[in-house]
């Protein structure tokens, strides 16, 4: 996969800077081809249907669409954790999955930098050479001043963009992302929807799971899936634009402002 170089301790690192390490990368091509996806839960109407695209190494996907459409479900099928109602998906050379949750997790007394070089010592690195690299990652979302703080004391902001950085050094074939910059300040979470747009540059499938238009605008393929939610009867026959290989809009449901997680209660519809 990437191997992101350079980077030393206490070194302040620009997402300018850091966003253009040297990263070799992956070996082989890989492509996730989704059929005639649809999806429901017993009991709940169809969230989306008749969804096809393909995602490919290199490009990093923005999955958008109103509060509840079905955004992290979707994940979760890419993932292989929910069987879709209808459909396949085909993981072709995908062998490690790895996620964002909307949710910061960490254990609290540990510090910010053992969080992001754990998956780097899982891999068998040593501490030492692991840390630049941890570092470097923890640079790409302008998270380095935060090293040597406990997990507990850091924002909700630091927290998402360091299970970010922590994701970046467990090197995932494919990197799910549920709300990178909900609770991100407007200038923060610019920097990071463009990291996040160029990360998959680097040999990876990243799909976001966004509301906001700038981390939309910073990916190269779009699936909005308000284009793929059932057809109202009332409103006689619609077909969906075929955004899943394009740019869409984000339509009337994109907040003025970042939300919180939950902000908007799941299942409701504005
Ligand atoms: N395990 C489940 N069982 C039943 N319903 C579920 C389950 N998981 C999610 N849902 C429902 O499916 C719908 C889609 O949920 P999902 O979290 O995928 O939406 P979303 O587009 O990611 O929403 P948001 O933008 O608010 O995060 C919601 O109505 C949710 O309540």
């Amino acid at each position: 996969m990437f191997l992101i170089r350079g980077g030393r301790r206490g070194k302040a690192a620009t997402a300018k800077s850091a966003s253009t390490a040297e990263i070799s990368p992956a070996a082989s091509p890989m492509r996730v081809v989704g059929e005639g996806l649809a999806h429901r839960f017993p009991g709940t109407d169809v969230l989306f249907e008749h969804l096809s695209f393909t995602l490919e190494a290199g490009r990093t996907v923005a999955i958008c669409g109103p509060s509840g459409c079905g955004k992290s479900t979707l994940l979760s099928i890419l993932a292989g954790w929910e069987r879709p109602w209808a459909g396949t998906v085909d993981r072709g050379g995908v062998r490690r999955v790895g996620w964002v949750f909307q949710n910061p997790y960490g254990v609290a007394e540990r510090t910010a930098l053992d969080h992001v070089v754990f998956p780097l010592l899982a891999q068998g690195m040593r501490r030492a050479d692991a840390e630049p690299q941890a570092l470097e990652a923890m640079g790409l979302f302008e998270l380095e001043y935060a090293a040597d703080r406990p997990f507990a004391a850091l924002s909700g902001g630091e927290a998402q963009r360091l299970m970010l950085a922590r994701a970046v050094c467990a090197k995932p074939d494919m990197l799910l992302v549920d709300e990178p910059t909900a609770q991100l300040d407007t200038r923060t979470a610019h920097s990071v929807s463009h990291v996040l747009g160029n990360l998959a540059g680097h040999g990876m499938i990243v799909v976001v799971a966004t509301h906001d238009r700038d981390t939309r605008d910073a990916c190269q393929q779009v699936i909005d899936l308000a284009d793929y939610a059932p057809a109202d009867p009332a409103l006689g026959d619609s077909s969906p634009a075929d955004s899943a290989q394009g740019g869409s809009s984000l339509g009337d449901y994109a907040p003025a402002e970042h939300p919180t997680a939950d902000s908007t209660p799941k299942g409701e519809r504005p």
